[in-house]
């Protein structure tokens, strides 16, 4: 990964920002320029069923093109990153990848827990591309607890072989990507029984359809489930099992085992099941940040071409762009663009780190990943989701339209908020770590994204007007919600509550607490990385990035006034001072707005969006756009004579 500055001088703004993006050396060109990865009409005029025939035939050349790079010894991983992720990606299958789950979910779940052996026998038949699976975990009746799934395993030690049954309705998998028609493989996550007893969800290979022809094999009751708010191409799909039988060893056996007469042999730790998730949600991080920079690269080229109203009544129409309450929808947006690229590229380098110690069995630092990625998936895809709609809207009528490429991009960037574990769970999974530090407070001063809990509470935060200080109060304000939650959880049990109600009853505070302990672990990666650079770039580029840090900061803070006015000594006059901070900043970045999204060096066949164009030519692209509409293939259309004229002429 080689960090370069890119400078980007817009022409028609004459004025220069310089953003520094860690370039992958990925080869862009030979993915958008190849005539066959484009759409020959645009996919909003297909059927469902077209749709999802065009994302097939684009997914195989797609990863065609990958494997060929792979071969010519030109990247590896990256390449795949690239092509699934939410740049390169979401601009060739914008409507979902029918094959993501093959490489995001079903191959990293043979990796991670698969045995030497069962790997040997799989990943290269993944790799080739000789089966493509799916990752068939969530079920009609379960997504969340998945300790509560109800497909069973059942092994038949005289033969050998598990029995895969859907003992209800609600049992069929029903949401795995590529599910319904795609993949002829899957990892299932089921109940395993053994020797009469129960041991929870373990996960097994099955082959789902034929290797030829792709018929569903002989128990297999397999399809789509239909349309939903975005993703219409991913093919999501359900699955129900009639006691379909698969040999022994088609159950992942890396941490447990059942042995050919049935023994079971338990797993080091429950929580290696797991595994899987935590990757998807690791690298969910960056994809939010992705996402929003899309959005905030339309929005912001948007509102620098569109002119609309007046600031003074002799004056011409300004750019919308210079309306503080368009530079208020816009900007934090683009600092929380840096903000998530930033925590996701620690987060992958933690990742990474603590699964090697996983490798070696060190199973110490598995909890606070848990609970770190759970809080950074959470917080970010909320807050993506959240910006990408602000943008939408701050483009007006406009971005209403599909051909903005803002609708689109949000149906994707929403589904992240429920997918890997939706948000609120994963809160309070975090939540659940915070308060288990916090009640052994021994173990709090170890863990680098909690050691600040063990003097945040009673350390004194007068204002000051610096990102060390919103640091600091976030973290004061983190650890008294966590205090005072833990509080409350005590009180209710001393009332003679069950520990379980009365986590239900804190769960509101409980959520809460999580949120801001995320925020201020994004705010502080900021910070850190800030400073990291800015005794390697010019000073303008410092000043730059110190602006974006400032008003992500400032904004964090005052998205939380209240719990700052209840947990810090902030008093109201502070808060009046934060907001002068904020406007203070959107007055600097402005100048520099445009080129700060242009540096995220998206093109503009990535970013599909007549409102997002580097030319900046909106009304001729929106123009050029309808055009393509089937209905105005002819001017008269067959419903005027059919429906309309018999309509008006019994009216007359
Ligand atoms: C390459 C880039 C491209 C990106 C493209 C992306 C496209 C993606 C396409 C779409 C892809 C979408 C694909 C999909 O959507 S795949 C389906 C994803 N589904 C989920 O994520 C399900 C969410 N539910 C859960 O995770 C569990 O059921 C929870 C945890 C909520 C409850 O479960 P349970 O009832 O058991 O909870 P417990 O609270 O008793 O916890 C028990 C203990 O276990 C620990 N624990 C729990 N979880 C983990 C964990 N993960 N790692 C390590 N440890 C973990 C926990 O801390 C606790 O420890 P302790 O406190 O007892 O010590
Ligand atoms: C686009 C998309 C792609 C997907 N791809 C896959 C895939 O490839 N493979 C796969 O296995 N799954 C997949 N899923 C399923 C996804 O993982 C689940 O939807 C997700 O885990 C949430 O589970 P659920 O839908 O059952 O919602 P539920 O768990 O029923 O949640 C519904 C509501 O109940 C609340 N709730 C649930 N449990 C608790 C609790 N303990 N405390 C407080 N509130 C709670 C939630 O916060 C939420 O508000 C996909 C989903 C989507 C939307």
């Amino acid at each position: 990964m080689s960090a370069k500055v890119v400078v980007s001088k817009r022409r028609n703004v004459n004025r220069q920002a310089i953003f520094l993006i860690t370039l992958w050396p990925f080869p862009e060109d030979f993915f958008l320029s190849d005539p066959e990865l484009k759409s020959k009409v645009p996919l909003e005029y297909l059927s469902h069923k077209e749709k999802y025939e065009e994302a097939v035939r684009k997914a195989c050349l797609l990863f065609r093109k990958v494997i060929q790079l792979q071969n010519e010894g030109k990247g590896g991983m990256d390449n795949f990153r690239e092509v699934l992720g939410g740049q390169l990606g979401s601009a060739i299958l914008p409507d979902g990848n029918p094959i993501t789950l093959h490489y995001v979910m079903f191959i990293p779940t043979l990796m991670g827990q698969g045995t030497i052996e069962q790997q040997a026998e799989w990943i290269q038949k993944a790799w080739n591309c000789d089966i493509i699976g799916t990752y068939a975990q969530t079920e009609l009746g379960h997504g969340t607890f998945i300790r509560g799934l109800e497909t069973v395993a059942k092994y038949d030690p005289k033969t050998e072989e598990f029995v895969l049954h859907s003992p209800t309705l609600t049992a069929y998998k029903w949401w795995p990507g590529g599910l319904g028609h795609s993949a002829n493989y899957a990892v299932v996550v089921a109940q395993l029984y053994t020797q009469g007893k129960c041991h929870g969800i373990h996960p097994f290979v099955v082959q789902l359809r034929d290797e030829e022809t792709h018929e569903p094999l002989p128990g297999i009751k397999i399809g789509e489930i239909g349309c939903k708010l975005g993703m219409n191409s991913t093919n999501n799909g359900y699955l129900g099992f009639d006691n379909v039988r698969i040999p022994r060893n088609y159950m992942l056996m890396k941490n447990s085992q059942v042995l050919p007469d049935g023994t079971y042999v338990k797993s080091p730790s429950s929580k290696l099941t797991y595994g899987t998730m935590i990757f998807v949600r690791v690298v969910l991080v960056q994809d939010a940040a992705t996402y929003l920079k899309k959005a905030s690269i339309i929005a912001t080229r948007y509102s620098a071409i569109r002119h609309q109203s007046q600031i003074k009544p002799d004056q011409p129409e300004p750019q919308i762009l210079d309306y503080v309450t368009q530079q208020y929808k816009l900007f934090p947006n683009i600092a929380s663009c840096f903000a998530f690229q930033y925590a996701a590229t620690w987060l992958w380098d933690t990742y990474n780190n603590i699964t090697e110690e996983l490798e070696t069995g060190q199973l110490d630092n598995l909890p606070e990943l848990h609970a770190t990625a759970c809080v950074l998936k959470a917080v970010s895809t909320a807050d993506a989701a959240q910006g990408v709609e602000m943008l939408r809207l701050a483009c007006g009528g406009h971005g209403y339209m599909t051909a903005s490429n803002l609708p689109s991009t949000y149906g994707l960037v929403t589904a992240m908020c429920t997918y890997e574990g939706e948000n609120t769970v994963l809160l309070l999974q975090t939540a659940r770590f915070l308060v288990k530090m916090w009640q052994n407070k021994t173990n709090v001063y170890k863990l680098p994204t909690m050691k600040y809990l063990a003097t945040a509470l009673n350390r004194a935060t007068p204002f000051e007007k610096s990102v060390e200080w919103v640091i600091a109060a976030l973290q004061k304000t983190a650890a008294g919600k966590i205090d005072l939650a833990n509080r409350h959880l005590n009180e209710r049990v001393a009332k003679g509550q069950s520990y379980e109600d009365a986590w239900n009853n804190t769960s509101i505070e409980l959520v809460s607490a999580a949120e801001v302990h995320g925020r201020t672990i994004i705010v502080e990666q900021f910070y850190n990385t800030v400073q990291g650079y800015k005794s390697r770039v010019s000073k303008e580029l410092g000043t730059v990035l110190e602006q974006l840090l400032q008003l992500y900061a400032v904004n964090a803070a005052l998205r939380c006034t209240g719990d700052f006015l209840r947990f810090t000594e902030v008093l109201g006059k502070d808060i009046t001072v934060l907001q002068t901070w904020l406007e203070e900043l959107l007055s600097q970045i402005r100048p520099n707005a445009v080129g700060l999204v242009d540096s995220f060096d998206m093109r503009d066949e990535i970013l599909s969006s007549a409102l997002g164009c580097y030319d900046g030519n909106v009304y001729e692209r929106l123009f050029n756009e309808a055009q393509k509409s089937p209905l105005n293939a002819e001017p008269v259309n067959k419903s005027y004579n059919l429906y309309l004229k018999p309509f008006i002429k019994a009216q007359l």
